[in-house]
């Protein structure tokens, strides 16, 4: 790694998060845009997409062309589920640093790289959520769930996600599970008359997902007890929420030998 400085590759540049992501690595000092991958304009510079800064990193369409060709440190991945599984393992192959923001993993991909990462003595972070106060509510919810057993969690995003449950809601229940008896929720009896009505199930925890236009990234988490209920909410209202986490996790990711899931896992 040149010294002090971070050379990093985004994936997804035109996407709504990669191109709060460009702007990012171009603001930050001790950041250098190395390069964009992106679906297609292989060949042409940064500066030459609609609404880039004048930086002339180059473009390439294909991750494994792009780090053969460049010296990177990183990988910031903002791209879609199928691309960024593929682009995590080609990232850790070639030595370079993972930070996956895109959403879609499931327990066993999370090992396997996991594993990978540290066979090659590199860091990688797969992040959910990178928005501050997110984290904090998985971590809300998580300290709830000790008196509170009965939770459900919702969802809500725009409509042009493509997975479901998002990462946040997927990783919410993971870290309430770790302190919740497994319960199965709701009357033993009860049953679907519309099937989906009761959302997907974790251990007999429901999480239930809303997909409107106007929506950017929204959760509730409700408990429910004795006479009482508790909410813990987190509204992200637009995409500059989450860049502080991502440049958290680009300062950390360096120095990390193992993948770790999850941003409360670097944040002091
Ligand atoms: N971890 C976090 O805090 C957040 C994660 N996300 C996740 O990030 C991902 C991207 O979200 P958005 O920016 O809203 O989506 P978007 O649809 O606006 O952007 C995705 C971009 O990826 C590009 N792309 C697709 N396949 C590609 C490939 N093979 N190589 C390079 N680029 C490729 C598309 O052309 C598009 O420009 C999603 O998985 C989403 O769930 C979104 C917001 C916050
Ligand atoms: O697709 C999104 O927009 C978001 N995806 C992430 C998720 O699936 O949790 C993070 C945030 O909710 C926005």
């Amino acid at each position: 790694m040149a010294e002090n400085i971070i050379r990093v590759v985004v994936a997804g540049p035109r996407g709504k998060m990669g191109m709060e992501a460009v702007k990012l690595v171009n603001e930050t000092d001790h950041f250098e845009l190395a390069a964009a991958v992106d679906s297609k304009n292989d060949g042409i510079q940064i500066k030459d997409l609609e609404g880039m800064p004048d930086d002339k990193a180059p473009v390439f369409d294909d991750l494994e062309k792009c780090l053969d060709q460049v010296e990177a440190d990183v990988l910031v991945d903002l791209t879609t589920p199928e691309a960024g599984k593929k682009h995590l393992g080609i990232a850790l192959d070639h030595g370079v640093r993972p930070v996956i923001g895109t959403t879609g993993f499931n327990e066993e991909e999370i090992e396997q790289s996991r594993k990978k990462a540290e066979e090659k003595g590199i860091g990688a972070i797969i992040a959910p959520n990178f928005a501050v106060g997110a984290v904090l509510m998985m971590k809300f919810s998580q300290m709830a769930a000790k008196y509170f057993p009965d939770v459900e969690i919702l969802e809500m995003h725009h409509d042009n996600k493509l997975d479901a449950p998002s990462g946040t809601a997927a990783k919410t229940a993971a870290l309430i599970n770790e302190v919740r008896t497994p319960k199965q929720q709701g009357h033993p009896d009860e049953k679907e008359d519309m099937e989906g009505a009761r959302g997907a199930e974790v251990n007999g925890l429901h999480i239930h997902s809303v997909r409107l236009p106007g929506l950017v990234a929204h959760q509730e988490v409700l408990f429910g007890g004795a006479g009482q209920t508790l909410t813990i909410r987190h509204d992200s209202i637009n995409r500059q929420s989450f860049m502080p986490g991502v440049r958290l996790a680009v300062d950390n990711v360096v120095r990390l030998k193992t993948l770790v899931y999850g941003l409360e896992n670097i944040m002091e």
